[in-house]
């Protein structure tokens, strides 16, 4: 089991198509307050096979809130605040390869950030960090929603690299090329800062990314539609549920912090000279870094 005080809270952010999650017991919806602002939603806490679990739905429940005008720090830190210690993010991407179709799941292990209109760190003047990134996605957990996929026989692969786009429009055919081109496996709105931002507040991050689409670089498949891409992620739901029943009771096998290094993701991240800290910024990001500046 884990250490005590580190015991495996799994957090689960629902994308488009998964806005609850059956099956949870002593279910309640709990407003959080954040300094950042409002998260998407209530957040939905309780116990599913005995594992804690709380559920965000991304977008709000009935989808109201476009990829750039998430609150991705009210969203991380809202579940940081619940104690959620891993991340399971669940996303519908379009796929940018020919053995990718719809239906297919991948276990994200690398992102290209071309988002430019978003708040990316909590951080800023009078308390720098830098993180580090290399590994954006925490490899023990993406193991174990493998091990989940291949009991339960969802057609998935193991690794991906998701080019996050601003959106909210879907990309040009040349982008869509580009994208390609630099070897991009599938491509979505909502992974970044998200991803970034979970790492800053040390905890762990895998997204599971259902292929709903082909964007639009396929020669079989002119352009994309909402329309397309709901019924899939309608067909893909139960199968984004059973993932999440299967998932949840492989995480209290974890000991002590994770092994990766996502819980101590500050350790070596601050830059910024003791007596030079802004106390209120300190103050403010008291959840988030409270286990290195106490
Ligand atoms: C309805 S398709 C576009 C929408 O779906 C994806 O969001 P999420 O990752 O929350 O499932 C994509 O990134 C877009 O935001
Ligand atoms: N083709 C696509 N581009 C961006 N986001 C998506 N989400 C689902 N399909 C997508």
């Amino acid at each position: 089991m884990a250490e005590s005080g580190t015991a495996p809270v799994l957090g689960v952010i629902g994308g488009s198509g998964v806005y609850d999650i059956d099956g949870l017991e002593n279910k309640r919806w709990v407003k959080v307050e954040t300094p950042f602002g409002d998260p998407s939603d209530e957040l939905l806490t309780g116990e599913l096979n005995g594992q804690k679990l709380v559920f965000l739905p991304r977008h709000g429940r009935g989808h109201r809130i476009p990829p750039s005008e998430l609150n991705f720090r009210a969203n991380i830190y809202a579940l940081k605040a619940l104690g959620v210690t891993e991340i399971l993010s669940v996303s519908a991407v379009g796929s940018l390869k020919e053995h990718l179709p719809p239906g297919t799941f991948v276990v994200i292990d690398q992102f290209i950030d071309r988002t430019f209109a978003r708040a990316k760190t909590f951080f800023g003047t009078g308390l720098v960090a830098h993180v580090a990134l290399g590994h954006p996605v925490c490899g023990r957990l993406g193991d174990l929603i493998e091990e989940a996929l291949v009991e339960l026989r969802i057609p998935h692969q193991r690794r991906g690299t998701y080019m996050v786009m601003e959106g909210p429009q879907f990309s040009t055919k040349a982008e869509s090329e580009l994208y390609r081109s630099w070897g991009c496996d599938v491509i979505g709105m909502t992974n970044m800062p998200e991803a970034k931002l979970a790492r800053e507040a040390e905890m762990c991050y895998a997204t599971v990314a259902m292929v709903t689409d082909f964007d639009c670089w396929h020669p079989d498949h002119d352009h994309v539609t909402v329309d397309a891409v709901i019924k899939v992620v309608i067909a893909n739901a139960d199968k984004a549920r059973s993932l999440v029943k299967q998932l949840a009771p492989k995480l209290a096998v974890r000991e002590g912090l994770c092994e990766q290094g996502c819980h101590t993701a500050l350790d070596n991240a601050l830059m910024t000279a003791p007596d030079k800290r802004d106390p209120e910024l300190v103050k403010k990001l008291g959840v988030i870094v409270g286990r290195v500046l106490g």
